[in-house]
């Protein structure tokens, strides 16, 4: 149970390495197990999330070297190769572990169980296991949440249009259909972010992509790659925030996703007046990526488009604060996603903005958030390691120091995020509770 506490007054400059997207790595340990040969892993981000998917597949007999540096060495059993693991499968705080094991595993020939913590505990599991029961699994959860009782049986293929814009649904449903009769596909009601899809097709698996609709069929082969993950955008996301609300800062960062179903944040914040550059645009892992320079800009109030909404998901507790900080009103809707996520990220964020004296109205579907001079304070995370970085760079432009509750989460998803923001210019000290 780590804390932070963040002094104001700073400025963020120099260049920055993001570690690896976090969605990447999880679909690459997950597709690297099933592919036959081995896969070689480069820029794997080291995150709690991640390791428990790493952990999940060694339990079904899995063998992997790593990760080290962000190298992590799979040897791959094939699609019909996982044991069955004698031990429940512990996802820990990731519902993208959670979500996309139990598509891989409604059609194995083994029973299996996924735990995770009390967050995860929480969140629904019933928009995988109704689309994963209509193809004909046995799941057995309690008011559609974990743990999840798995009992593997033959699948047959569906043509699912998911209620919810989500790409784990989407993940879930895909990788049952490896393992289904008939054809699979999913068609998405706006457009979420695409890995599976491309890695699949990296990994030369054949998908079809029509618009929204994405199908594949049984039969194919998974054949073992070296990839690279690029850097997390949704991590990248905290640096754009501070260096863009803190007078005088200068900062880029390097090696950073910008895939066009994750760059809302970039769309977002410029719309809002932020100072954003991307150069040396390239390629890597089947994936675009690029070095983002952000300097300090005043921001103004937006009505955040609904449509953009699920191309910036995990960026809004970073959105709340550029809220905060800019001129006159920002409206979120068409966001109520977010009180599913490891926290109510609408109620968590609006109450801690309060507790830094900003007014934020909260609506169900998002906020109303009215943009002023922040005070300092202390602030609960609630255990949601988005929100702890989020609160941490609102500190740079604190009248006083902001104390963040419950920072240990930020393992889950960005190991180091202490040690750069402190190499950025953040005066954030960790203390254990
Ligand atoms: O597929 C993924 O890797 C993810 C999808 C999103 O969740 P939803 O599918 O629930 O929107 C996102 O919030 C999560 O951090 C990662
Ligand atoms: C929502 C998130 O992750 P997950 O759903 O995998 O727990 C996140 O990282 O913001």
């Amino acid at each position: 149970m780590s804390r932070y506490l963040v002094h104001p007054g700073s400025q963020l400059r120099g260049r920055l390495p993001i570690p690896g997207d976090k969605s990447i790595s999880h679909r690459a340990v997950i597709l690297g197990a099933l592919a036959e040969g081995v896969t070689e892993v480069e820029g794997l981000l080291e995150g709690a999330d991640v390791l428990a998917t790493i952990a999940a597949f060694r339990a079904m007999g899995v063998e992997m070297e790593g990760p080290d540096h962000g190298r992590l060495r799979i040897q791959g059993v094939g699609l019909h190769g996982l044991r069955a693991p004698g031990v429940p499968l512990d996802c820990g705080n990731s519902g993208t572990a959670m979500r996309l094991l139990a598509g891989v595993l409604a059609g194995q020939s083994f029973p299996s169980t996924l735990i995770g913590d009390a967050s995860l505990q929480r969140r629904p599991m019933d928009r995988v296991l109704r689309p994963l029961a209509a193809m004909g699994a046995e799941i057995i959860a309690q008011d559609g949440r974990a743990p999840l009782r798995i009992h593997g049986r033959p699948l047959r293929g569906i043509d699912y249009v998911l209620p919810v814009a989500s790409a784990q649904v989407k993940s879930a449903v895909l990788l049952a259909g490896l393992y289904a009769e008939d054809p699979t596909c999913v068609t998405e009601p706006a457009p979420t972010r695409d890995h599976s899809e491309r890695m699949l097709r990296g990994f030369g698996y054949p998908i079809e992509r029509l618009g929204a609709r994405a199908c594949l069929r049984q039969g194919g082969r998974l054949h073992g790659q070296s990839l690279q993950v690029p850097g997390d955008i949704s991590s990248a996301a905290f640096f754009l925030l501070g260096a863009t609300i803190a007078p005088g800062s200068d900062l880029t960062l390097t090696g950073v996703g910008i895939n066009p179903t994750r760059t809302g944040v970039i769309e977002i914040l410029t719309r809002m007046g932020a100072r954003i550059d991307l150069t040396a645009l390239r390629e890597v892992g089947g994936e675009p990526v690029a070095d983002i320079r952000v300097r300090h800009a005043p921001l103004q109030g937006m009505v955040i488009p609904p449509r953009l909404v699920s191309l910036a998901i995990d960026e809004f507790p970073a959105l709340f604060i550029a809220a905060a900080c800019a001129k006159g009103r920002t409206v979120i809707t068409g966001a109520e996603e977010l009180r599913v996520k490891e926290s109510d990220r609408i109620a968590v964020m609006a109450s801690g903005l309060r507790a830094l004296g900003v007014t934020v109205e909260e609506r169900v579907d998002g906020a109303v958030i009215h943009g002023s001079l922040l005070g300092g304070g202390r602030v609960e995370s609630h255990g949601d390691h988005r929100v702890a970085m989020a609160f941490a760079m609102a500190a740079l432009v604190a009248r006083d120091a902001i104390e963040i509750l419950d920072c240990a989460n930020v393992a889950t998803s960005f190991p180091n995020f202490p040690a750069l923001a402190q190499q950025a210019g953040l005066l954030l000290a960790v203390a254990d509770a």
